[in-house]
């Protein structure tokens, strides 16, 4: 049975640089799926339409990273249809052998409730801010504005909204370097592998 790790958490919080990481370091499979999200806005036109024909090529568009690409993925992951066209794709990709590590806001409530490993990935507004807005080029206010817009939108939603789930280990790294956030993730899977 593949080894499953579902990594969520709100905007910025250290979620990807913690999965990639784990992928690393324990040779399994990583999903950004955020990413789904961000390409099926950034097609345009119909969410439900282009999330049922997202292909491989749209998800390496250059722009899927700016902020604005943020804020209309949090727009269509609202919409329940548009979650449901992805669902399927996210199963598959859980069980490749030895392990996935899927990140993202419904991973371990939604897509992966029988994960073995679950975190949720915390940090201070400002922190989550001033870490994007160094990333992006961007002013600290203006992103610390639209992540607060975004993770509101994103656990105000009906669907599979952003919530730990209830078996989650919660990670803070606020004052945590990336080695030592990395460090305490590898920690908890490896005790959980045990
Ligand atoms: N513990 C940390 N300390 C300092 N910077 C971090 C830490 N974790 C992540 N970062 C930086 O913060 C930004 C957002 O991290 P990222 O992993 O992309 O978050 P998410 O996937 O949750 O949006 C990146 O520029 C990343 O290098
Ligand atoms: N599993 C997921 C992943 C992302 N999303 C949505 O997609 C948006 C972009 O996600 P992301 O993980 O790329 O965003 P960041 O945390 O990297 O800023 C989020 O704000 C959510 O609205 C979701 O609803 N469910």
């Amino acid at each position: 049975m593949p080894f499953i790790i579902a990594v969520d958490g709100p905007a910025a919080s250290g979620k990807g640089t913690i999965s990639r990481a784990l992928a690393q370091h324990f040779g399994f499979y990583h999903l950004d799926t955020g990413l789904l999200y961000r390409a099926t806005g950034a097609k345009g036109g119909d969410p439900i339409a282009s999330a049922q024909g997202l292909c491989a090529d749209d998800l390496t568009r250059p722009d899927l990273r700016s902020a604005e690409a943020g804020q209309a993925a949090s727009r269509v992951a609202a919409i329940p249809e548009v979650r449901a066209a992805l669902v399927d794709f996210q199963h598959r990709f859980a069980r490749q052998d030895p392990g996935a590590i899927l990140d993202g806001r419904d991973i371990g409530t939604v897509i992966c409730p029988d994960a073995a490993v679950k975190l949720y990935v915390i940090a201070s507004d400002q922190v989550r801010a001033e870490r994007r807005a160094a990333e992006l080029n961007a002013d600290p206010g203006e992103m610390l504005e639209q992540l607060r817009e975004r993770d509101r939108r994103d656990s105000e939603r009906a669907t599979a909204p952003l919530r730990p789930a209830d078996d989650a280990a919660v990670l803070d790294t606020s004052d945590m370097s990336i080695d030592q956030a990395v460090a305490r993730a590898i920690a908890i899977v490896e005790a959980a592998r045990r």
